[in-house]
């Protein structure tokens, strides 16, 4: 038989040796195979089979005593009923009768508990017993297509074996060691056995109390280092551009020479021989399977396919459960199989530590965003934990707090975040705050977020694409992205400085759309717009007390000039004076004067409006009072506004007083605390939109939101305004009569009202935030403009210094705009080029009459139409190139 075989190999040039048993063949390759000769004499070294699921588990041992060992792997207790063994690897027997000395032995002895631990039981042939014991191959490079069609169909290493002869490989093992023992040292006596044996404990018995299903731990090898570039790991020839094998367990590389000689029949793919048995090498996992051209050089079809189909289908080439470990837990194979089979399954799963939220079925790397949305509800790992994606946020998904580029995704969803809210959103990406039984919304039922997650490389589940129902297979669809467009809210927020009118603007557009005041924002109106009729009669009647004063001197003076003479003049003048008023009404007007004074107003009213309402009415009455009140023009203190109020002070006053919208419209301040407002609004179904084409007239589901904030409430720096990076179009108010006005900041520095705007306009423009966002300047009370430029040049602005409009001298000329035009054309124009030079960009602008609803109407529209006009351009790209290139433009 040996010499038939022998025909086929090559010729000999090793001058090592077969151990097994013919001295006289001095060949380069042998063959395990069944001894059928007449019985022999002595003992015969064993290849003995071990089963790793049957050694007893091993707790720490002690040699001697004192003298202590390493921990051995723990291992699963033998079930004794069960008498499977597998062959063990052969490096680990014939190492063993090398080892000489006791201690070596005994070292050995833990080492091949430890390699049993995990040994697959596969049997391969070890080079390290030289050269003669490499697989057969063909001695012909010629040859190796046909031998290699042989080779393939026979596997010469899976062999397990049944033996009720030998009761365990450890004793098997331990004998061998004794053997040797014996052989080197005779008399000297094997020691007590060094493994203690733990009880059975909970964790070894399943809860059924059947013993645990043991896990296969095959071993590792380490990976082949320092080849040079393009060396045969066996011939040791450099050919730097000829194709090579790479073992996928050692990374060893072969030529197509040596690579049968190598791997033999690869019964567990692309392998050497000594590798049979081991773990592959992780980093090679992607290309189990995927032939090389190597392999199509020298083998058939029909062996690659064979030989492919082995690598990924045997089970040691399998990703080994224990090392992928779920919200801290080690899978089981079950587990694995899980979490491999399910719908939605971990791509390119590897040994790692990932987190899984149930919930969701996020999924991601322990420390990492999500990577992934895997099918929810498997149950694997244990329960998430709040670091597992190392968040910094303090908002948390499911229990995990989340990373910055997802809270960033939930903005962009339109999610509020303030307040550190703790989320359940569940695997179709309904929202809803924890504890509430609301839901909220959906997460992937936004385009935008479709885009937002490519961007910031957040996954977006794959099964959700079509979450409204419409038909988005075709994502260069126009019709479709439009239909989805349209179910997203667009942001506005609206901003400017101090009274430029966002609050009336802001106001105005509740009216205007339809978004009814909550009952607590009339009630906090009403007390504002009382507060505020105090505060008007205040400065009224501290008028009076200087009209009063005015007139008794102007009285005295002319009574002096007609009749010269005693004091009692006096007395008759202050009887006289039309500003007097009643000694009651004086207390009250003193008291109100004080608490003015002191800045006590928002402390007193409206708690003191049932008390003081009579007065008013009493007030109101009173002749002095009236007199001052006609000559309120020449009050500077009293607001314009105040005229609307004053004219109902009796009404407004009155406990049971409501104020209607346009009184809410006219009150100062949206809230009592006057800081960020918000609301959603869409526009009317059957508006005459001037912007808008016919056919788009109606745009019923498209809804926006408006957000305003007022300069106070942006902090230092502007420093919240990076809270509002995910709105869509900025809204920068002026009021366009701050050319002549000053502007006293923080340290009491008085500046430009406009040139204030200016500086504002440049920190809001250049944030970081806005970047790549539209803008729409709102040049804000043109009404008022329309009275004051008349009066005041623009030009008292050093910024408007160099505004000369040509003034036409003949009154009938309707060819030149009127002034206030002109002075809103330039104005516009000094901050369309301010923008383009921080920016580069475009800005919008729009006149506004705060108080009048049709031009804020347009405004808004205008709006809508800056952000059609992007969508538009989104389209338009996405049709000429793909979607890709729009997220990268997004970015
Ligand atoms: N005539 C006229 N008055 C306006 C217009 N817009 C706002 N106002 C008035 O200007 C004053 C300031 O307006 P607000 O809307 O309160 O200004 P704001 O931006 O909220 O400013 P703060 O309240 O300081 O944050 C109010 O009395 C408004 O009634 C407008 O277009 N025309
Ligand atoms: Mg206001």
């Amino acid at each position: 038989m040996t010499s038939v075989l022998r025909s086929f190999l090559p010729g000999s040039t090793s001058t090592s040796r077969n151990n097994d048993c013919d001295e006289d063949y001095s060949v380069e390759y042998s063959f395990a195979m069944e001894y059928s000769g007449p019985p022999v004499n002595h003992d015969i070294p064993q290849v003995l089979p071990i089963d790793v699921r049957r050694i007893p588990t091993a707790a720490a041992a002690k040699v001697l005593n004192n003298l202590s060992l390493p921990i051995i792997q723990p291992i699963v207790k033998s079930k004794p009923s069960e008498k499977k063994f597998s062959i063990k690897s052969p490096d680990s027997v014939i190492q063993l009768g090398k080892a000489r000395s006791s201690e070596e032995i005994l070292s050995r002895k833990l080492e091949i508990a430890d390699e049993n631990s995990s040994s697959s039981g596969t049997l391969g042939f070890s080079e390290g017993l030289g050269d003669s014991n490499q697989l057969s191959g063909s001695s012909d490079v010629e040859d190796i297509d046909d031998k290699c069609k042989a080779i393939v169909d026979h596997d010469y290493s899976k062999s397990t074996v049944d033996s009720s002869e030998i009761s365990s490989s450890e004793e098997v093992e331990l004998r061998a060691c004794e053997n040797e023992i014996e052989a080197e040292a005779p008399g000297l006596h094997i020691m007590p056995p060094v493994v203690d044996f733990h009880e059975l404990t909970q964790s070894d018995v399943n809860s059924d109390g059947s013993d645990p299903e043991p896990q296969i731990v095959f071993p590792e090898r380490p990976v082949v280092s320092g080849d040079a570039k393009g060396l045969c790991h066996r011939c040791h020839r450099k050919s730097r551009f000829a194709d090579k094998e790479v073992c996928i367990v050692c990374r060893a590389k072969y030529c197509s020479k040596c690579v049968i000689r190598a791997m033999g029949s690869m019964p567990e793919g692309r392998k050497c021989i000594t590798c049979i048995g081991y773990r592959i090498d992780e980093s090679r996992r992607g290309s189990l399977g995927k032939t090389s051209r190597l392999l199509k050089k020298i083998l058939v079809d029909e062996a690659i396919k064979h030989i492919m189909k082995s690598e990924l289908s045997c089970e040691v080439n399998q990703l080994p459960p224990h090392l992928v470990c779920v919200n801290e837990k080690p899978l089981t194979i079950e587990e694995l199989v899980s979490l491999q089979s399910c719908p939605n399954p971990p791509k390119k799963l590897r040994p790692g530590r990932f987190w899984y939220d149930k919930v969701s079925g996020f999924w991601g790397k322990v420390g990492e965003k999500p990577s992934q949305i895997i099918t929810s509800q498997l149950t694997v790992g244990l329960q998430i934990r709040k670091e597992a994606s190392n968040g910094n946020t303090n908002v948390l998904i499911n229990s995990r707090e989340i990373t910055k580029p997802e809270l960033r995704m939930l903005k962009v969803a339109g999610i509020h975040c303030e307040g550190n809210p703790h989320f359940w959103v569940t695997a179709d990406g309904s929202y809803q705050l924890e504890g509430m039984n609301y839901v909220m919304g959906k997460l992937w039922d936004k385009t935008r977020v479709k885009i937002v997650c490519k961007v910031l490389s957040l996954p977006f589940p794959s099964d959700v694409s079509n979450p409204g129902g419409e038909d988005v297979a075709n994502k260069t669809d126009e019709v479709n992205l439009k239909i989805l467009d349209r179910k997203r809210i667009a942001k506005f927020l609206l901003v400017g400085g101090d009274r430029s009118g966002t609050s009336t603007i802001f106001k105005q557009a509740k009216i205007l759309y339809d978004v009814p005041f909550s009952e607590d924002e009339r009630e906090n109106i009403k007390f504002v717009i009382q507060r505020n009729l105090y505060s008007y009669i205040g400065i009224i009647l501290e008028g009076r007390e200087q009209f009063e004063e005015d007139y008794s001197v102007e009285m005295r003076r002319q009574r002096h000039i007609d009749q010269p003479g005693p004091s009692e003049i006096s007395e008759e003048v202050d009887e006289q004076n039309i500003y007097s008023i009643s000694p009651s009404l004086k207390a009250f007007s003193d008291w109100l004067l004080q608490v003015m004074g002191s800045g006590n107003l928002e402390a007193v009213f409206p708690a003191a409006t049932r008390e003081y309402a009579p007065l008013i009415e009493q007030l109101w009455k009173n002749e002095a009072f009236q007199a001052s009140y006609k000559r309120r023009n020449e009050l500077h203190k009293l607001p314009r506004v105040s005229n609307y109020f004053l004219d109902r002070a009796v009404e407004i006053s009155k406990i049971n007083y409501e104020p209607s919208e346009m009184d809410i419209l006219y009150a100062e301040g949206i809230t009592s605390s006057n800081g960020v407002a918000s609301m959603e609004f869409s526009f009317p179904v059957l508006s005459q939109d001037a912007y808008m084409e016919s056919n788009d007239q109606s745009d019923p589901i498209l809804r926006y939101q408006l957000i305003r904030v007022n300069e106070n409430s942006l902090g230092g720096n502007c420093k919240w305004l990076e809270m509002f990076e995910d709105v869509n179009l900025v809204m920068f108010c002026v009021s366009l009569t701050d050319f002549d006005e000053l502007h006293e900041d923080a340290t009491g520095i008085c500046t430009n009202k406009m040139l204030a705007n200016k500086k504002l306009f440049e920190r809001v423009a250049t944030h970081p935030s806005f970047a790549q966002k539209n803008f729409i300047l709102i040049l804000n009370k043109f009404d008022l403009l329309e009275e004051k430029i008349e009066q005041v040049p623009l030009s008292l602005c050093e910024w408007f210094q160099d505004f000369s409009p040509l003034i036409s001298l003949n009154p009938h000329n309707t060819t030149n705009p009127p002034l206030a035009q002109r002075a809103f054309h330039y104005i516009a124009v000094k901050f369309k080029r301010l923008f383009n030079s921080l920016t580069g960009r475009k800005l919008f602008v729009a006149p506004v009459t705060g108080l009048e609803a049709d031009s804020v109407d347009l405004a808004f529209k205008y709006g809508r139409e800056v952000l059609k006009w992007d969508m538009e351009k989104l389209t338009f790209s996405m049709n000429e190139d793909s979607i890709e290139s729009i997220e990268a433009s997004t970015t």
